[in-house]
């Protein structure tokens, strides 16, 4: 980050047109993830002034900017500022007693203090605000009522639409009865014109009504897509549905419920009130005839109902396994090097045509019902058409009806029956998967959440990197128990090393540190405080977790590295990336930390992801660093390198525990405890618990110099030496 000189930079205008830079800077320092498109929002330019923040979390619905003091205290930044002469920036931070650090897009310099600058605060929005609501129908509904102005808008539409389309059948009428006998030309001239003039309204508000209501539905497809996005996002990794891609076609049910409520078949809701209208114009023109379409509307009606009934059970039956259909899609596609290696096309093909069946198994009887109600319901519009004509001619010839009435009648009765109940069936099917897309929205809202919706969380001053386990049972899916841990504690500064063998449960451990998995017996605490209390971003600031497997996201590789981070400089980043060796990779790109990795992490190799994530949590700099195997993909040379980056980037206080099967890396820490079947076997300063591991008797020295632990006595099946796998290493 170049520093320029006081006052070259951050002057009026050029830094002050872009407010909309430096509150997306000010959101990246405080770790904020903006939701996308967020400028979209604003409309036009926000302007320079004064007010222009103020203005600008307004138009985006943001709480009001909170003004701080004139002067602020230091720990009050960093913070927005305002001052007449030079606009907008960022205050990071005090750098003197009367000197400031500010920084604004793409440059800082130091400044110093004076009477007329205004600092403000964001309440940045938080995408889990309607948290406390348990239904996705209510999310909707609720979204829906907000735009109260534009429903109404459409409601008016709606009416006058109608109302034109009456007026179309009195015309008709009028021609019949007025102009054909008498050969009245001008009046049908100006009849004609009349609504031929209607028709060009009745077009523009129809016009005006659609678009309108895909404005309102693309706003509400922002706005609740984030919130359910957010939420799936913050499900607690342990109560997450099996598979990756159920959980994502899940999601897909908001496209389902969104095509309801933008569609035009909704309109039809619109148009049942006016249905009423119509039957009394019908009785007025046609006395009795009015019987054919009040009979027919409520049987129209119950056979609605009916259908909607008989295709409840098939739509979700349909959407399920269409969400499995989805998931294999996303599973053959995410594991396609497994499946090619071991030549399981076949079998991923057999599974996605037993899926097929299955979902047309489980569409066709609402295909089937959906078909029969269309006939049905045809056939009873055009029977009803039949009968209206007949009812209506005997009222002709007993001279109580016009033709031209007849004629307006049955274009009536048709507006009545016609769009409704041809709509009709194809609405109910739609409303169909639209609920049953809400029911399963409904199970994602009803997960339980990393934090609970709705709380802040704890946010102590201090929090100390020290674990306390009591009493933890663990279990995944709550189903066979994998942990399980009367007692353990882990003080501020001490460095752990977990040793086990395979599936004995040091990852789960870690992960349940990291407060990922939440225990379903017992407590967890960090620094007093229980972990399921404390606000994710105090914890996520002080607590870093490097999976087994790294798994990097689209983006740049800068992007990954400051994920969640504030960004503390290119310069920075690249020294650090020196300590861990991400430099060479950054330095044999042409695009260097611009350089792009691609949807689902392709791009690297296993050892250059795990030293993204290494660089990451150096960068991060957090007080409890919980590490999985970290150099199990990396040579001798860079193992080394990063030990020795990790532990110059260690304080004294903060903690370490490192899973890891290989010797080597036991040198980092003082203490070792053993897993074995979910718990802890042995616990104790690192040479002592080495000693005891090897005096039981059977250690071996294996030919390639990896050190096993024994098959000994009380060390189950699932212990260290489960399936020949102890800890191993250049020992
Ligand atoms: N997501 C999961 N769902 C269900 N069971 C799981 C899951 N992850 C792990 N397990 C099971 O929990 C047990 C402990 O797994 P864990 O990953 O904690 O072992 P580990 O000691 O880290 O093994 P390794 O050394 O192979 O990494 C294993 O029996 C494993 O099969």
């Amino acid at each position: 980050m170049p520093v320029a000189a006081a006052g070259t930079a951050w002057r009026a205008g050029r830094m002050a047109e872009r407010l909309t830079d430096i509150v997306a800077e000010f959101a990246r320092l405080l770790g904020v993830q903006l939701a996308p498109g967020w400028r979209d929002r604003l409309g036009g330019a926000t302007g320079s002034d004064r007010e222009a923040l103020a203005r600008m979390c307004g138009d985006l619905g943001w709480e009001p900017p909170q003004v701080l003091d004139r002067r602020p205290r230091a720990h009050a930044l960093p913070a927005i500022v305002y001052s007449e002469d030079s606009g907008w920036g960022i205050a990071e931070s005090w750098e003197g007693p009367d000197l400031l650090r500010i920084r604004a897009t793409g440059a800082v310099e130091t400044r110093p203090w004076d009477e007329g600058m205004r600092f403000f605060r964001l309440q940045f929005p938080d995408a889990m605000r309607r948290g406390h609501e348990r239904s996705a129908s209510r999310i909707f509904r609720d979204a829906l009522l907000q735009r109260r102005g534009a429903i109404a808008t459409a409601l008016v539409a709606t009416a006058v639409v109608n109302l034109i389309a009456l007026a179309t059948s009195l015309y008709s009428m009028q021609v019949y009865d007025r102009v054909i006998p008498r050969a009245g030309f001008s009046t049908l001239w100006v009849l004609t014109v009349g609504v031929l003039f209607a028709l060009l309204l009745d077009f523009l508000l129809r016009m005006t009504r659609a678009l309108l209501m895909e404005r309102e539905a693309g706003d509400i497809d922002t706005e609740v897509s984030e919130f359910f996005f957010a939420r799936a996002q913050a499900v607690r990794l342990d109560a997450r549905p099996g598979g990756v891609g159920t959980m994502a076609a899940q999601m897909r049910g908001l496209e389902q419920v969104r095509a309801l409520y933008s569609s035009a078949s909704l309109f039809l809701l619109a148009d049942l009130p006016f249905a009423l209208l119509f039957l009394v114009v019908i009785y007025l023109l046609g006395g009795y005839v009015v019987l054919v379409p009040l009979i027919l509307f409520p049987i129209s009606l119950l056979l609605a109902f009916f259908l909607a009934r008989g295709i409840r059970t098939a739509t979700e039956a349909a959407q399920a396994t269409g969400n499995r259909k989805n998931g294999l899609l996303v599973e053959s596609f995410d594991a396609a090097e497994t499946v090619k290696a071991n030549r399981g096309g076949w079998y991923m093909l057999a599974r996605w045509n037993g899926l097929i069946e299955a979902v047309l198994a489980s569409e066709q009887p609402v295909r089937r019902w959906s078909a029969i109600a269309q006939s049905v319901f045809a056939t009873l519009q055009q029977m009803a058409y039949v009968a209206i004509i007949a009812l209506g001619a005997v009222r002709v010839a007993e001279g109580d009806l016009t033709t031209g009435g007849l004629v307006a009648v049955a274009i009536i009765a048709g507006r009545v029956n016609g769009p409704l109940i041809a709509q009709l069936p194809s609405l109910i099917v739609q409303w169909g998967y639209a609920r049953s897309s809400l029911r399963v929205l409904d199970g994602i809202l009803q997960s339980p959440l990393d934090h609970p919706a709705g709380s802040a969380g704890l946010r102590p001053d201090h929090l100390k990197p020290a674990l306390r386990f009591d009493r933890v049972d663990f279990a995944y899916g709550g189903i066979k128990e994998t942990l399980h841990i009367p007692a353990l504690e882990i003080s501020a500064g001490e460095r752990v090393g977990l040793i086990g063998g395979i599936g004995s449960g040091k990852s789960t451990l870690l992960r349940m540190m990291a407060g990922l998995y939440a225990p379903q017996r017992g407590i967890v605490t960090l620094g007093g405080l229980d972990m399921g209390q404390v606000a994710e971003d105090v914890l996520r600031a002080h607590v870093a977790y490097l999976p087994q497997d790294v798994r990097l996201v689209n983006g740049t590789l800068r992007d990954n590295l400051l994920m969640g981070l504030a960004d503390p400089g290119d310069e920075t980043v690249l020294k650090i990336a020196a300590r861990t060796g991400l430099n060479d990779l950054i330095a044999a790109h042409p695009l260097g930390l611009d350089l792009m990795i691609a949807e689902g992490g392709k791009g690297l190799s296993g050892g250059q992801r795990t030293l993204t994530g290494l660089t990451r949590m150096l960068l991060a700099e957090p007080s409890l660093w919980l590490l999985d195997e970290p150099t199990a993909n990396l040579d001798t040379g860079t193992e080394a390198a990063v030990m020795k980056a990790l532990a110059a980037r260690l304080s004294a206080e903060s903690t370490l525990v490192l899973v890891t099967h290989k010797m080597a890396l036991l040198s980092m820490v003082d203490r070792v405890i053993v897993m074995a079947g979910g718990r802890v076997l042995d616990d104790g300063p690192r040479d002592e618990v080495i000693a005891r591991l090897q005096a039981q008797g059977a250690a071996r020295v294996a030919p390639s110099g990896a050190v096993q632990a024994p098959r000994a006595s009380g060390i189950t099946a699932g212990g260290i030496t489960a399936g020949g796998a102890g800890f191993r290493g250049a020992a």
